[in-house]
This record gives structure tokens, sequence and C-alpha cells, in this order.
């Protein structure tokens, strides 16, 4: 029978799907918790794991006597060893395009409440004596703004769309695409240097790296008040220049949704900044991409085992038994 081991708390749908499985000869372990500390110790008989944001770490692999996939609940995996599941010939998968819409929607939504001071607004009700900050909000229009988007796969081309219905100006920056082939359409390529000093606002849709793409240097580049979004990862942006450049206006506003540690401690160094609406990860977890995902990862995992799944779905081609 072949073992499938579940880390982190999936959509009902993918809970119904997980309860057929021993009907079809497949075994399930079900972890709600996401923690590595919660699944490391099932992971033993695991042909296949399926795994949401919780890390999975070489020593945790080393413990993983069976495992020939690790499908991932999502597309991003900086939190998972990829060489120590590579020296082991395991495939990583990933859910392919069913999460862009969603986290694209909510970068929308971060830049029209940042140009909106959302947050400040929000308190001009609730705390007494406040109601006079209706005429202090400093909010903006979008409309006929210029919009940055960095990165342009499927999400950043998603929330083009969205931006060319608020009329705003739109470029890109992909250093990938910029190499391979730009795509057809309204949406120009541009420099990074020159986009970040043209636009009024910034879109991050890059997965992150071995450093910050968005750094002090980077930010000094952008025009003063610029409104900044983040749904790609944390550790795209350096939190700690942010912070300084929310405070000092340099950044006039932003939108977070992913941290350099998840969860954030405290005293991170954007919890102090009331002019960044920050929430916990969530671009993809609407009602309908939490679905998607939590299909598309179980699916991915089985397919894989059964030598059907789309190689595009594939992460690690080069891994031996792929
Ligand atoms: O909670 C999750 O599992 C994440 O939302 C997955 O999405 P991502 O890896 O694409 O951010």
């Amino acid at each position: 029978m072949t073992h499938l081991l579940v880390a982190g708390k999936l959509h009902p749908s993918g809970e119904a799907l997980l309860r057929e499985l021993p009907a079809r000869g497949v075994s399930v372990d079900y972890v709600e918790e996401v923690s590595e500390a919660s699944y490391a110790p099932l992971i033993g008989r695991a042909d296949a794991l399926v795994i949401r944001t919780q890390p999975l770490s070489a020593a945790t692999i080393a413990r993983a006597g069976q495992l020939k996939v690790v499908s991932r609940h999502g597309v991003g995996y900086d939190a998972v060893d990829l060489p120590a599941l590579d020296a082991r010939g395991i495939a990583l998968t990933i859910v392919g395009d069913v999460n862009s819409v969603s986290v694209a929607e909510h970068a929308m939504m971060q830049l029209l409440a940042a140009a909106k001071r959302v947050l400040r607004a929000d308190r001009a009700v609730r705390d007494p004596g406040q109601w006079g900050w209706r005429n202090r909000l400093e909010q903006q229009e979008i409309s006929g703004k210029r919009l940055l988007i960095l990165g342009y796969g499927r999400t950043g081309r998603n929330l083009a769309r969205m931006a060319a219905g608020f009329d705003m100006q739109v470029r890109a920056y992909d250093p990938y695409l910029q190499q391979t082939g730009w795509p057809q359409g309204p949406v120009p390529p541009v420099a990074l240097a020159e986009g970040l000093a043209w636009a009024d606002c910034i879109s991050v849709h890059i997965p992150r790296g071995a450093r910050p793409a968005i750094g002090a240097a980077e930010i000094a580049l952008m025009k003063p008040g610029v409104i900044l979004a983040n749904t790609a990862r944390g550790g795209v942006v350096d939190e700690t220049a942010l912070a300084e450049a929310l405070r000092s206006g340099q950044v006039g506003a932003a939108g977070i949704d992913v941290f350099d540690d998840e969860p954030p401690a405290p005293d991170a160094p954007l919890a102090g900044c009331d002019n960044a609406l920050l929430s916990p990860h969530i671009a993809g977890l609407t009602e309908e991409c939490s679905e998607r995902m939590a299909l598309a990862s179980i699916r991915n995992a089985l397919d894989y085992l059964d030598g059907t799944i789309a190689p595009g779905l594939i992460v690690n081609r080069e891994a031996p038994n792929v």
C-alpha cells in the first residue's frame, strides 16, 4: 500500500479526498498543525508528503527512508531543503497556476488599501476623538498612477490585468523573461533602476533569493512616498530597510503579507509601522484557492507516484527518479 503523509490543515474538500484514498490503496497520516516537529516523526513510512509552509529540513529528509515525492501546497519552496531532496533523488512538485488570481487580488487590495490609507481611516472612526483625521489622511487615487511589477509571471500578469481596469500605467521587470523573450501584450519591460525611479506603486512577485532583491539601495532609488506591496516571500524585501523607509516617509505606505520569519516576532521591524497593512501569509488562502491548492497538492503527490504528473509541475526535474 502507498502511504501519504499530509502535513498541515487542508480545505474540507481536500480532507474529503483524503477519506476516499484508503479505498484506492493509499493509506494516510494527516497532521493538521503547521510545524516541522508535528510531522517529522511520521515521515519514515511516507512514500509521498504534502506540505504547507512549514520547513522541510535536511535532518527530517534524512529520516525519510522511502519518500519519493514532496508535494508543495502552494508555489514557493524556500522552506524546503532542495539540495537535500536532490541528493536523495526525491522529487518536489508545486501546484502550478491555481493561486495566481487570489494572490494578484490580494496585491491589488494592498495597493488600494495603502493609497486610501485604510488602516488610519479605520482608527479615525474607532478611536475616540480621531474623526478629524479625515482631513489629514493624505489618501490618493491610483487611477493613472504608475505601477511597477517586479516578477512578470502568472501572478504579475494577473495583477497587470487588474491594474489596467484602474487605468494604471504598468511596466514590469523580470530578468528571466527579459533574457528569454518578453510576452506580447500592453506591458513593456523596464530595467530595475529605471522602474524603481519611475513607479508610484511597486508590487513584488519574485522568489526569495540568497539576499533581499529590494534592500536599502533599491529603496533609495524609489520616488519618495511610493507604495509597496509584497505578497511574494519574506526576505525579498529587506524588512529592516523597509521599516526605516516607512518611518521616514520614503515609502509612504505598504501592504505586506509575507515575512522573514513566520509568524514574525512581536518586535519584528514592521510590527511598529502603522503605515503598513500586515496580513498572515493569506494571499492564496481564499476559499476558492484553498480548495484548488488542497486538491492539486494531493493529486500531484499521487500522480507523481503513478508517473502521470505533468512535467511542468516538478521543480527538480533532474532528480534521478523523475
Ligand atoms: O498556506 C499555504 O500553504 C500557502 O498559502 C501556500 O502558498 P505559497 O507557498 O504559494 O505562498
